[in-house]
């Protein structure tokens, strides 16, 4: 882990309006990760948690306050230049693996490298063949996602988080659907990518157990931070090693 923040939230709000009611699943959070950082989020269901995790994927934006990733404010991004930017910065991995049943696992990790027009076959394959030794799974590329365990599905949807090379990844209940020593597969995969590879992880998780593989642990409350998300601010009530 570095000492640079990485990404920086001030004053973050999210607010739905639906007809007469609004929801405000995330209040004026702020919040401080370096670069390199594992930072796990917990909270009670319904706290802001995927709705922090969304905005930190720029899946979707804030309604006020400013949200900088690498040096980029992502509040002031159009819808388009968003999207460019989570293609190129942000690999997002879900509770439910969301593999693409009818490819098989080279083909599923194949697909955020088919964005980028400059990259020949012969470089994909490369990568693809890179990242799925990299999870463990090269003797599986040819295998859909049916003929492999819940574990090995979220291996290979780790390697298509990562084949492009994010600087972020962010995990949305990684280890929820999975038995505990698959689990701890994937969470000793994460502690690699932080910590061989630099990646900062942003991971949503109910499970205090999965916390624990985390540098820092961060717990939401009615869409605020119960502890300080500033770094050195109160680094021994977030639990931290920072
Ligand atoms: N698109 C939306 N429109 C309206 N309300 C929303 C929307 N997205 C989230 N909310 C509301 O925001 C609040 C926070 O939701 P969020 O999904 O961030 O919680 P969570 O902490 O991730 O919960 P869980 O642990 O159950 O996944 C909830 O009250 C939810 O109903």
């Amino acid at each position: 882990m570095t000492n640079e923040v990485f990404i920086q939230c001030r004053g973050l709000s999210k607010t739905y309006k639906k007809g007469e009611t609004t929801v405000t699943p995330l209040e004026a959070l702020d919040l401080d990760v370096p670069r390199g950082e594992f930072l796990a989020l917990m909270g009670p269901s319904g706290s802001g948690k995927t709705t922090l995790l969304n905005l930190i994927a720029g899946i979707d934006s804030p309604t006020t306050g400013s949200l900088t990733i690498g040096g980029r404010e992502l509040g002031k991004m159009s819808r388009g230049k968003l999207t460019e930017w989570r293609s190129r910065h942000c690999g997002y991995i879900f509770q439910l693996y969301h593999l693409v049943p009818i490819l098989t696992a080279y083909e599923n990790i194949e697909l955020p490298l088919l964005l980028e027009k400059e990259l020949s076959r012969k470089d994909r394959k490369e990568k693809i063949e890179a990242a799925l030794d990299l999870v463990g799974l090269s003797g599986r590329a040819d295998h859909r996602p049916s003929e492999l365990s819940g574990g090995q599905e979220q291996r290979v949807a780790i390697a298509r988080a990562i084949v492009a090379d994010p600087e972020l990844l962010v995990a949305d209940e990684p280890t929820g659907d999975l038995d505990r020593e698959s689990a701890k597969q994937i969470l000793d995969l994460l502690q690699r990518l932080s910590g061989e590879m630099g990646k900062t992880i942003v991971m949503v998780t109910h499970d205090s157990k999965a916390a624990d593989a985390a540098h820092r642990t961060l717990h939401l409350e009615k869409g605020q931070l119960v502890d300080s998300g500033l770094i050195g601010m109160d680094a021994s009530s977030a639990g931290g090693e920072i």
